[in-house]
């Protein structure tokens, strides 16, 4: 038995956790707030702030855990080089957990050094060195803290008086220390894609089916596995994920993003861990979901092959405030919906746009992909999170 040090106890690591109790290893599960998803289903847990490195050692100190497994981002991730010196494996790399963890140190790398094709970019440090970036780059462009996910402070200029106001909101929706922005040209693509990717212990790398999803407000609202896309955009994008997963180093799950417009395939960013998008594999698309895979892949297990068994979609049922004890109503006209299963990840709290729940669709290989998701969005909408 292998014990399992889980940073970070989202939606995500509870379905990991549940995948490690299924194959008998040991978890802890942490967070910054007691009862978080994931420490319902793991063996102990343990509430600290992640981005506290001195706490962060002295939890490692503690568990000695054969696996430091991050969930989120927002983790003091310079400790993880140490953490490797002394001999821990962090999942799937200390690299990929901390260059990810910063929008810069990973552009860079996949722009400059590995010369993948991103939007053009640049960084400001202010309103001012903003206003600059934004002349260069020219309008619609996209803003984002180097530092957040989920879409938080992120925002799109479309005219110069939306600068300052950009600006204001990237400080807002950072997390961490780091006052600095990303601004990307604004692709008009035509669709997106997460490219989940598993590299192997053994050298291997595999590539799930890639799953096309609609986002809103820089976070994902419903997703679909397979994405229809043209083979060569599919190959070039397999190509890029191959390359920055193995700059980055480790065995684990990938969610890469990108984005495909007339003018081909663009990377965006990775997860170096399983991603919110691929939630669709819960709905058995895959012969193992992401979670399995990750796991796999983090204890070593050869994974011989990764296969389509169905087609799915993902709608995520969000909350509209603020509750100590949220609740759902209309479960059960979900529940009486053929071909169709659902996640209530149990969170303890809500507040605007937090993702509550998800409701997972799914048919016969050769079935209608659009229908599924369309049927996925309309149930979701018949949810509603009690505050
Ligand atoms: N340069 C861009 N051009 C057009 N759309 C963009 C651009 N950058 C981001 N977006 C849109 O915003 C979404 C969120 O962006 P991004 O993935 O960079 O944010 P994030 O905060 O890291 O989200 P997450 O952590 O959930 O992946 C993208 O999936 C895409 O729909
Ligand atoms: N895009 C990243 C992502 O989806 N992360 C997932 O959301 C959780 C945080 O949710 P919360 O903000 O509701 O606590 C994380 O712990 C992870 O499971
Ligand atoms: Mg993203």
């Amino acid at each position: 038995m292998s014990k399992i040090l889980l940073l970070g106890s989202g939606e995500l690591g509870k379905e990991l956790v549940i995948a490690a109790q299924r194959l008998g290893q040991y978890t802890i599960a942490v967070d910054s707030y007691q009862n978080a998803p994931a420490m319902q289903v793991a063996q102990e847990f343990e509430v600290i702030n992640m981005l506290d490195g001195n706490a962060l050692d002295a939890l490692v100190e503690k568990h000695k855990p054969d696996f430091i497994v991050p969930e989120i981002e927002a983790i003091r991730t310079e400790r993880f080089y140490e953490y490797e010196k002394q001999g821990y494996t962090v999942i799937p790399s200390a690299k990929a957990a901390n260059f990810t963890m910063n929008r810069k140190a990973i552009r860079d790398l996949a722009a400059k050094e590995l010369g993948l094709r991103t939007a053009a970019y640049r960084y400001a440090t202010s309103a001012k060195s903003l206003q600059a970036a934004v002349a260069q780059i020219g309008m619609p462009c996209v803003v984002k803290p180097l530092m957040s996910s989920s879409g938080k402070g992120q925002s799109t200029i479309k005219t110069e008086a939306d600068i300052q106001k950009a600006w204001d909101y990237s400080q807002e929706g950072s997390r961490g220390d780091v006052a600095e922005v990303i601004v990307e040209a604004f692709i008009d693509f035509n669709y997106e894609i997460t490219l989940l990717t598993v590299t192997q212990r053994n050298g291997e790398t595999l590539f799930c089916p890639p799953i096309g999803h609609r986002q809103e407000r820089g976070d994902y609202q419903e997703s679909w596995q397979p994405a229809s896309m043209e083979s060569a955009h599919l190959k070039t994008a397999q190509d890029m994920a191959a390359k920055v997963t193995e700059a980055l180093g480790g065995a684990g799950i990938w969610g890469v993003e990108f984005f495909v417009g007339d003018d081909g395939v663009y990377f965006s960013e990775l997860s170096p861990r399983p991603h919110d998008t691929g939630m669709v594999t819960l709905a058995n698309t895959q012969n193992f979901n992401e979670f399995e895979l990750h796991l796999r892949a983090v204890l070593g297990l050869p994974i011989a092959e990764i296969t389509q068994e169905r087609i799915g979609a993902s709608a995520v049922i969000l909350a509209k405030g603020h509750s100590d004890n949220p609740t759902f109503s209309n479960i059960g006209t979900i529940a009486a919906a053929p071909k169709t299963d659902f996640r209530l990840f149990g969170k303890p709290t809500s507040r605007p746009y937090r993702r509550m729940a998800v409701v997972l669709t799914y048919d016969v290989l050769n079935g209608d992909v659009l229908a599924v998701t369309q049927r996925a969005k309309e149930l979701a909408a018949k949810v509603e999170v009690k505050l």
